[in-house]
């Protein structure tokens, strides 16, 4: 592979920005991405994977580089340079990469490998905290959180069958398979931007990882029924909720931020999902108002997002124990809280994209022991491991209201 200038530069920015001045990786790479509009597919895919491949490893390649945050430019290039010397990139003759001691970056290498936490680049906390709460199972797990993300995709099924889709995206070069016990799921052979074919512009699919699809599958809603969607954010969950009733009955979605719920919208148009009612909480109000109201609920909890790290590989850096102990408060609020939306003999979804337990078993035991959760009884639960399945982390517990 030959590095190109003006690539290489692109991506030293957009790791400044993600780690000097803390802004979103993929927000970073979107507007970085806009930045030259003769870049093709190829280009655009150098600047986003490497720079996901250099906050994935931050920690290994710092420590390899011997370099410390605030990373200076210099030192910007010294992970780069690590991220090329290891990935069998030749560097070309530019000052940047004058005097690259290569011998002792793999060496280096070779020797920080044996420690799990630089290995894997984690924080200490976080390798403490999944070992207590995972014990053995987190060695693996870790590790398959640091693998590359397959792209997957979900049929909408209001607009299109996966033989559709998968002909359409066939016709734009870009081959799918279908994954077995994933009945709306098409896996993409190689990586591809599917945004801008005309099937996902017609609302013919969703990127939406195989085991946040069992989520709304799990719940199992029918048409004709109210369902709500209390933690709904952009609208992935429900806008699959709507597919699964077949547009019939009602879908309430509801969030604190507006603004998502705003996307959500503008994503159902392209849908054609028209049972999709959105109420932002902007008071305890919405909540009342729904009280015994629906059949089904679905709280998708806001979490530490550790299932889907190899998704979002800054949110290792950004999460701390302060935000862990506040999020992990929510969440049994939340529980409390909105279960009362279901009606009588109505079922609850509670899902995180976590993988420990103190966000997943123990809230589900924390709230069927108190008030609220007396009413309630556990039906079914299901844990995704990332290392058996290949996917995301997720939880799911179904429960049912006497
Ligand atoms: C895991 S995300 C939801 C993802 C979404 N269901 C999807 O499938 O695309 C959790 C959501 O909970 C929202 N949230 C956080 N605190 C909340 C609260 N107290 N009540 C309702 N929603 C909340 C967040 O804004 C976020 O959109």
């Amino acid at each position: 592979m030959k590095l190109h200038r003006n690539l290489v530069f692109a991506t030293i920015d957009s790791l400044h920005l993600i780690f000097n001045e803390k802004k979103q990786a993929d927000k970073v790479l979107k507007d970085t991405l806009k930045r030259d509009k003769r870049w093709g597919s190829r280009d655009r895919s150098f600047i986003a994977e490497t720079t996901y491949d250099i906050v994935r490893w931050k920690r290994l390649y710092a420590e390899i580089a011997e370099v410390k945050e605030p990373f200076d430019r210099p030192n910007l290039f010294r992970l780069f340079t690590v991220w090329a010397i290891l990935n069998g990139i030749r560097l070309p003759d530019w000052p940047q990469f004058e005097g690259t001691p290569t011998r002792r970056i793999k060496g280096r290498f070779d020797e920080l490998s044996k420690t799990r936490k630089i290995r894997e680049s984690i924080p200490d906390w976080l390798d403490e905290l999944g070992e207590s709460e995972l014990g053995k199972k987190w060695d693996t797990e870790l590790h398959a959180l640091n693998a590359l993300a397959d792209v997957v995709l979900r049929v909408n099924t209001l607009k299109a069958t996966v033989q559709d889709v998968q002909n359409a995206l066939s016709d734009a070069e870009i081959e799918t398979e279908t994954i077995k016990g994933y009945p709306s799921a098409l896996k993409l052979k190689e990586r591809a931007n599917v945004f801008t074919t005309q099937a996902f512009k017609d609302g013919w699919f969703e990127v939406q990882d195989a085991s946040s699809q069992k989520v709304a599958e799990m719940l199992d809603p029918k048409p004709g029924m109210r369902v709500v969607d209390a933690c709904a954010g952009a609208g992935g969950k429900s806008l699959h909720l709507a597919s699964l009733m077949e547009n019939k009955g009602q879908v309430v979605a509801l969030d604190i931020y507006d603004n998502k719920l705003t996307e959500l919208k503008r994503r159902a148009r392209r849908n054609g999902a028209h049972n999709i009612e959105t109420r932002h909480i902007d008071s305890t109000k919405v909540i009342k108002k729904l009280i015994g109201k629906a059949d089904k609920v679905l709280i998708d909890a806001p979490c530490s997002g550790l299932g889907v790290l190899r998704r979002n590989p800054d949110t290792k850096w950004k999460l701390n124990p302060d935000f862990l102990k506040s999020v992990q408060k929510t969440q049994r609020d939340i529980l409390e809280s909105y279960s009362r939306m279901v009606k009588p003999g109505g079922q609850l979804l509670y899902a995180t994209c976590s993988i420990l337990p103190s966000e997943n078993e123990k809230q589900l035991a924390y709230f069927l022991n108190s008030e609220a959760g007396k009413e309630f009884s556990l039906l079914k639960e299901e844990r995704i491991s990332p290392a058996k399945s290949g996917f995301d982390g997720f939880y799911m517990a179904l429960l049912q209201k006497q």
